[in-house]
């Protein structure tokens, strides 16, 4: 089986999350991707989606979902979102894609977190995958700074502007014990946007595509 096998059957395990006539959060990546197409499936039974991404938005649109804007909508019941890496306590390292700040977002205004990732995203230890931290581009130099103080190896992800006109510093060489903590800790430099843990706010579900099948935590 391969990874986008099992991409493809985690994203479309998590249909069993939407119910009829109601607003989908949705995430960002390859793997929400699949969730998209799953999603696209049963568009005449839902409402329709608030989106993370400019990238998901255009998907959504291309395949006749109705996007709202987070602004219209004052809760939705489910966000479904992809991850780089999944800690035991359900703390996740996001924002491979550059999308972490409106996930972030749109996360926060769901009842329910649905992470779907494979069988390659589960880690004891975050910190493998590079932590990226959303900049306002002025501040990316002192930033840097900063983070290496905390013991990180920021590395300026050269060529990427967010959907926010912002940069990306991927944070190499750490190993995130307490990421709440440092999810806190980071958010405290003045310049960042936000960074990719989503510790304080975790998954409440997850469904990891492995080769046995759908396995859910
Ligand atoms: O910014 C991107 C998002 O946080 C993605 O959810 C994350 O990078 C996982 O992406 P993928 O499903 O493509 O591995």
């Amino acid at each position: 089986m391969t990874q986008d096998e099992m991409k493809k059957a985690a994203g479309w395990a998590a249909l069993e999350y939407v119910t009829a006539g109601s607003i989908v959060g949705v995430g960002t990546g390859s793997t929400v991707n699949h969730f998209i197409d799953a999603l696209a499936s049963v568009k005449d039974q839902i409402k329709g989606a608030v989106s993370s991404s400019e990238a998901s938005s255009i998907r959504l649109q291309e395949l006749g979902i109705k996007l709202f804007d987070l602004n219209e909508i004052s809760e939705f019941a489910v966000y479904v979102d992809g991850a780089d890496e999944i800690d035991p306590s359900m703390a996740m390292i996001k924002g491979g894609g550059a999308a972490l700040t409106r996930e972030k977002i749109v996360a926060a205004v769901a009842e329910r977190f649905v992470c779907i990732v494979d069988g390659t995203k589960t880690v004891d230890v975050m910190g493998q995958f590079p932590l990226p931290v959303e900049v306002i581009p002025m501040a990316r130099e002192y930033v840097a700074r900063e983070l290496t103080k905390l013991g990180g190896q920021p590395v300026y992800r050269e060529g990427v502007v967010t959907d926010n006109g912002n940069h990306i510093l991927d944070v190499h060489g750490l190993s995130i014990t307490e990421p709440v903590a440092l999810e806190a800790r980071i958010n405290a430099i003045v310049g960042v946007v936000t960074n990719g843990l989503f510790a304080e706010r975790g998954a409440d579900v997850l469904l990891v595509g492995t080769p046995e099948g759908v396995v859910k935590k």
